[in-house]
């Protein structure tokens, strides 16, 4: 510690603090220009070295590298320099130690990129290339690997793509003919049809099976051989997933089978179960068991809320002295409704099911977070008291090992069907399929595989469907459709819209403006008059139905010459469903889509997405509209009327 201060005399020039640094600060930079020097003559040195070894190994390769230097362009040196200069920031700030291992790294870096610009301007001196490249690494003087590959170097290798693959019974599965004119198959070339079933197809004016059902039937059949208690040879049978176009005939190949092994059933118990997604396609398939049961003893049985609970209930299960009896041997039942009686009808079961049928297979997996597999699986498989020691009692199958083969039980087999059964592997899993057999008319052979790969995302639609399209504005819909139907004179015309609203307002649009016999369908209606219009429009009493999807699936109309989507389809199942209602079992029918030019591109692109032929474009003219301009705009003015009056009443 100075206990006394010193002024000493420094000079003139550094008599403040302010000259001082100012002397301090030219002195610092004349060091840093002196070192500047020293950097460029050594950098210049080594060049210089560089080029005179390269020149004595290889001098046409010292040339090339040299002029592709050269001629590097502005923009790349200027990128260079950048890095460096990058380089040279980071070095400041980076302890001494990291220094030596990044100088490394960018020179590695460097030179890489540099030689895979080189190589992007030449390709053809590729080898030279990497030759030049081992040279500047050598030049700049750091570590040289003895064996001529740089540290952390690798070759760049493309990828392969992993392709996707199916399992084996999605990518090879069994075909069936979509053309069902052409691939008829006479009743009696099936073999194993009981002749009782046989008699009453034929007095239905079934002579021959469709193409689905030529295959279908006999497969089913054949698990059932030794009869429906066990599979064959007391293996559990393969499930079946059918995907088919629509109207190709998927109702009677799971109907015929069903019905043939029920007929040697002794006690009546629930033995096959139909889910389906609405109550309209309930009946319908309800209808064709009825048809095909008259005369044989067995009872078919439909809950879909259609009758009340208690009624319902009380066509399931009879009380007697000694417990319940089923009434039903086939049930036909809409998911919600089947849940809510196998959690609370009294003495109904599904212990002997021997037959899930799940029909729109698509849809009904569409519907599976209502849980009702769960529900129908734990019904099934549910032990009754007394009943776990008894032959045949049923416990869900687990891991399939030869302990669990061996116990002998009635398996439980699920048969898909729908004509866009989904082919997404993770989608399928959530059914707990066994071993599945897929037939399917949706189907392409790719380019070099020999075997046929079953084509992703497609569906296919009936053979006899001409499909066009009507390019139009939003105001020119309703006259086009009065065209079709006043001018050109169609019948039978089921035309779709996206909503009830939708529906409703060309419901009283078209009854407005007169002359057509039109009526809607839609959730707006009770299933009572829901089933009125239907047979009516069957009958041929409408010329006009305007519907929502509520028609879309499954439903059969006879006669149906002329399907028109007045809002396009926003989904390709929903398209391939719609236009399924015409050219059914191999008759003709006629789709019109009508498209604003906003949506031409999209669905054109849906369309061929899913493998379907190209749209004809069908062009109406504007002076055929003009005649109904007039009476339309009165209708229109009407409909507001009518439409308030509709408010009012709901208001009040
Ligand atoms: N072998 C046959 N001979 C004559 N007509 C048949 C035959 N099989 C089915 N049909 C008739 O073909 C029509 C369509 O059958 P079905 O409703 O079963 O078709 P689908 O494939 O289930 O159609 P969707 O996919 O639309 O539900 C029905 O009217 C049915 O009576």
């Amino acid at each position: 510690m100075s206990l006394f201060v010193i002024n000493r005399y420094l000079g003139d020039e550094v008599d403040s603090s302010a000259d001082r640094s100012k002397v301090l600060l030219e002195k610092l930079h004349q060091q840093a220009k002196e070192r500047q020097l020293q950097l460029t003559k050594e950098q210049q040195d080594v060049k210089k070295t560089a080029k005179t070894k390269r020149s004595a190994e290889v001098k046409t390769h010292a040339d090339t590298a040299h002029s592709d230097n050269e001629e590097e362009t502005p923009r790349k040196s200027k990128k260079r320099k950048k890095r460096q200069d990058d380089g040279e920031k980071v070095a400041l700030s980076r302890p001494a130690e990291c220094e030596e291992k990044e100088q490394y790294v960018d020179q590695e870096k460097e030179s890489k990129e540099w030689t895979e610009d080189l190589k992007a301007e030449n390709p053809e001196e590729k080898n030279e290339d990497s030759q030049s490249q081992e040279n500047v690494v050598k030049t700049n003087g750091d570590s040289v690997n003895p064996s001529g590959l740089l540290l952390g170097d690798f070759e760049t290798k493309s990828l392969q793509k992993v392709q996707p693959v199916l399992p084996h019974w999605l990518s090879q599965p069994n075909l069936v003919q979509r053309d069902i004119k052409q691939n008829l198959v006479p009743i009696e070339d099936v073999p194993g049809l009981h002749s009782k079933l046989v008699k009453k197809l034929e007095a239905n004016k079934v002579k021959s099976f469709f193409p689905v059902q030529a295959e279908v039937i006999p497969a089913i059949l054949e698990s059932t051989c030794h009869g429906f208690l066990l599979g064959r040879g007391g293996y559990r049978p393969s499930d079946i997933c059918v995907s088919a176009p629509t109207g190709s005939g998927k109702t009677l190949a799971f109907v015929v089978p069903i019905v043939q092994c029920l007929l040697q059933r002794v006690v009546c118990e629930v033995r096959a179960l139909v889910v389906l997604p609405t109550k309209e396609l309930a009946q319908q398939v309800c209808k064709v068991f009825n048809t095909y049961v008259d005369g044989t003893g067995l009872k078919v049985v439909m809950i879909t809320g259609q009758k009340s609970f208690p009624k319902e209930q009380e066509s399931l299960v009879q009380r007697m002295a000694y417990g319940f009896c089923s009434l039903a041997d086939i049930l036909v039942s809409t998911p919600g409704r089947l849940v809510d009686h196998i959690q609370q009808t009294e003495g109904f079961n599904l212990r002997h099911l021997r037959f899930l049928v799940i029909d729109e297979a698509d849809k009904m997996i569409d519907s599976m977070n209502q849980d009702w597999l769960y529900h129908v699986t734990k019904a099934v498989f549910q032990t009754h008291i007394g009943t776990s020691k008894m032959l045949f009692s049923r416990k869900e199958p687990g891991i399939l090992t030869a302990a669990s083969s061996f116990h002998c039980q009635t398996p439980l087999q699920k048969l898909l069907f729908s004509a866009t059964l989904t082919q997404n592997p993770e989608k399928l899993q959530q059914l707990g399929l066994y071993q599945p057999r897929l037939f399917t008319s949706t189907y392409k052979a790719s380019g070099t595989d020999p075997h046929y790969t079953s084509n992703n995302g497609s569906y296919s639609l009936p053979e006899g469907l001409t499909q066009y399209y009507i390019p139009c504005n939003m105001n020119s819909k309703p006259l086009i459709l009065l065209h079709f139907l006043l001018s050109l004179r169609f019948t039978r015309v089921l035309c779709f819209t996206n909503s009830k609203d939708a529906s409703h307002r060309l419901f009283l649009l078209i009854k407005g403006f007169g002359d057509i016999n039109v009526a809607e369908f839609s959730s707006r209606l009770s299933p009572g008059e829901r089933k009125k219009t239907l047979k009516e429009f069957e009958q041929g009493k409408l010329q006009l139905l305007i519907s929502t999807d509520a028609t879309s699936r499954g439903i059969d109309i006879d006669g149906v010459k002329c399907v028109i989507n007045y809002d396009a389809p926003q989904f390709i199942r929903t398209y391939i469903h719609r236009v399924g209602r015409t050219a059914r079992a191999g008759t003709a029918g006629l789709a019109f889509t009508m498209l604003l030019k906003v949506q031409e591109q999209r669905y054109f692109n849906m369309l061929r997405d899913a493998g379907a032929p190209e749209l004809k474009k069908q062009l109406v003219k504007s002076e055929n509209l003009k005649q109904y301009v007039p009476r339309y705009e009165e209708a229109l003015i009407q409909l507001q009327r009518v439409i308030k009056d509709e408010r009012a009443q709901k208001r009040s």
